[in-house]
């Protein structure tokens, strides 16, 4: 048998990737996330940590966030009620900007879906934030959201540019030259329910990636796990504590910190028991910004994620920042 003969998405897993269920996973308490406290951000010690939590984990959870804790547990809520809805309630709701999705299957090269090893176990409304005044759902649980992500925008753009400018900082960007590398435009949320099964070995919420962001902000349920982050080689379940964000850099932050931070791999379980619902948000740079540093070439966003749309339909899967090294072999 010749590696070569097989499909790139099934040679992804046959050609010495570990397969992610090899991979012992663990609990966080033997290695703790990094906490930030956004309260205290402007003293030396709290960015110190930032910096630390920045180069070595690419996560970390946050307190004294400043947004009500009345606020997440609503947004937790009401998402609760909204997937409880039928499922043919939820796919008639949706039409223009907010749109609804499941299972996430792959593409094929010639367009057609394909049911992969890449399914899913998900479903998820896609908002993005700029458009939500003109976003007017019949539905009323749709409208709920609605009502209160206008609210959690304002605080996640504070939060957005709060940390994004103490990393800045951290780095050394003259800002100057980096602020429209966080564009307030290209806000979305992404509101998902993870169905619990009892046989956890039918695939993955989400299969393991880095996301593409500048940076990403979850408000993930209160009680239900099932984040786990890539740390030294072990997944760790990252534990779910009321009332604390947990924040992850995403590929555009490594690019811009010249490979400094990390874009760090996660990836969602099922859980057994009890379905799991998250709301997280994802801002990126202005569309048309390139982006300069010393290990990649000059890129925009909009560059990368046609290439990223590209590689999942051609090859199956994302390739992300390596295809954009300077070194870069545009023939591999
Ligand atoms: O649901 C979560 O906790 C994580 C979701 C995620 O990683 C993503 O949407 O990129
Ligand atoms: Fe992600």
């Amino acid at each position: 048998m010749s590696i070569e003969s097989y499909p790139p998405v099934l040679r992804r897993h046959l050609g010495g990737r570990r397969r992610p269920e090899e991979e012992a996973e663990a609990m966080e308490e033997a290695n703790p996330v990094p906490v930030i406290d956004l309260e205290v951000l402007g003293l030396k010690e709290e960015e110190r940590k930032l910096e630390e939590a920045c180069k070595e984990w690419g996560l970390f959870r946050l307190v004294n966030h400043g947004v009500p804790s009345t606020l997440l547990e609503e947004l937790q809520g009401v998402a609760k009620e909204l997937f409880a809805l039928p499922f043919e309630a939820k796919e008639g709701a949706c039409s223009g900007t907010v749109s609804y999705f499941w299972g996430t299957p792959a593409l094929t090269p010639s367009g057609t879906t394909a049911i992969t090893m890449n399914m899913n176990w998900l479903e998820g409304f896609d908002v993005p934030l700029s458009q939500l005044s003109h976003f007017n759902p019949h539905l009323p649980t749709l409208q709920s959201i609605r009502l209160l992500l206008i609210d959690y925008k304002t605080h996640l753009w504070r939060i957005a540019t709060t940390l994004f400018e103490a990393m800045a900082k951290n780095l050394e960007l003259d800002l100057k030259f980096s602020k429209p590398y966080l564009a307030e435009n290209t806000g979305m949320v992404r509101v998902y329910r993870y169905p619990h099964y009892h046989d956890t070995n039918v695939g993955w919420g989400m299969e393991s990636h880095t996301d593409s962001s500048v940076l990403s902000i979850l408000n993930q349920d209160h009680e239900v796990s099932g984040l786990q982050v890539l740390k030294d080689d072990q997944w760790l379940t990252v534990k779910p504590i009321s009332n604390t964000l947990i924040v992850n850099l995403g590929d555009m932050m490594q690019a811009m910190s010249d490979d400094r931070y990390k874009s760090v791999s996660h990836r969602v379980s099922i859980n057994k028991q009890k379905e799991r619902i998250s709301i997280c948000y994802f801002v990126f740079p202005g569309e048309d910004v390139v982006m300069e540093s010393s290990k990649y070439k000059p890129f925009t966003y909009n560059d990368f994620r046609a290439q990223v749309q590209q590689d999942i339909k051609t090859l199956g899967y994302k390739v992300g920042l390596p295809r954009f090294h300077q070194n870069h072999d545009q023939s591999t």
